[in-house]
């Protein structure tokens, strides 16, 4: 077991923000905790570190209690900025882990190498503008191979090249078997990268896997649209008409098989588009319209 969660409470005063979490993670895989604004993601963060004691509950990280130090040495956690020092640099920030965990300065340099940070290392803090200071928390994060990483917005104040190359570092991580709990608001980011959302509402959580609300929608316009849908329907294949264009779901069949039969029926296809319909349609239901009943308690 990676990460046990176990009816975790916690209320600020009468303020409930969490009210019984309990989610497991068995397998190495990039997980992500999704919520609006107060929902409670640092807030379960910051309890599964230890950094804040739940109400109520209990937290086990890779087999061990959460109230154990020596956790530190297999996990890592990347807060937000505010945990940098203005005028210390980025290696001093470095170093201060190696030396604490007893890592190498050649593990620090390839760490920073890795992440893309050697040009501004020598640099105070001060000077780093948001992404940079998020390429070092990163850098920290990452510094002592954890085998759980979690991260608290790291691809805020990224810019789309940085984001890019953050999210292959994530896959690659996850791929040399580490497993990373984030927080994001970047929905489409969140699609790239996880297999599994925990969405936090209400102190409550509802844990959904990609594959099963993740639809793919094509959108077909042909030339002759009343014979292309009866030649699918003949197929057995679902197919809607909306404005004049073909819709199929992915889950019903595959874009070659479509194809090969209005091929066969001499139908022009004049446009394809594909449609994913994936964590943001998902949040939307969840947050906009979704009753308090359907809440599914995990
Ligand atoms: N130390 C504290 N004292 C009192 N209330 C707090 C404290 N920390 C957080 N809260 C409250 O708890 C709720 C959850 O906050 P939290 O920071 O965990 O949310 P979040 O989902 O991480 O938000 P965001 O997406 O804005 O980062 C908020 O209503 C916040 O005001």
């Amino acid at each position: 077991m990676i990460l046990s969660v176990k009816d975790v409470y916690k209320s600020y005063g009468k303020e409930h923000v969490l009210r019984g979490i309990t989610f497991e993670i068995e397998e190495p895989q990039i997980i992500a905790l999704v919520g609006p604004n107060g929902s409670g993601k640092s807030t379960l963060m910051n309890i599964i570190t230890n950094l804040l004691p739940a109400d109520k509950g209990k937290v086990t990280v890779l087999g061990k209690n959460n109230r154990d130090p020596n956790i530190f040495r297999e996990i890592s956690f990347m807060q937000d900025n505010t945990v940098l020092y203005d005028y210390l640099t980025g290696y001093d920030h470095l170093q201060f882990i190696c030396d604490v965990q007893g890592l190498s300065k050649k593990q620090l340099l390839a760490t920073a190498d890795r992440i893309g940070i050697t040009s501004y290392l020598n640099k105070k803090v001060k000077n780093y503008s948001l992404g940079m200071k998020q390429h070092l928390l990163l850098a920290m994060a990452v510094v002592n191979k954890p085998k759980l990483m979690i991260l608290d917005e790291p691809l805020n104040g990224l810019d789309p090249t940085s984001a890019i190359r953050v999210r292959e570092l994530l896959l690659a991580l996850r791929d040399e078997g580490t497993t990373i709990l984030l927080s994001s608001h970047n929905l489409a980011e969140i699609d790239r990268v996880t297999s599994s959302i925990l969405f936090l509402k209400k102190g409550n959580l509802i844990q959904e896997n990609m594959e099963e609300f993740e639809q793919v929608r094509y959108q077909i316009a042909v030339d002759k649209t009343e014979k292309a849908e009866k030649a699918l329907i003949a197929a057995s294949i679902p197919v809607e008409v909306v404005d004049g264009r073909l819709h199929i779901y992915r889950r019903d069949v595959g874009l070659d098989k479509v194809l090969h039969i209005l091929n066969r029926e001499y139908i022009v296809i004049d446009d394809i588009e594909k449609k994913v319909f994936g964590s943001e349609e998902r949040y939307r239901k969840i947050f906009t319209e979704a009753k308090a009943d359907e809440l599914v308690q995990v």
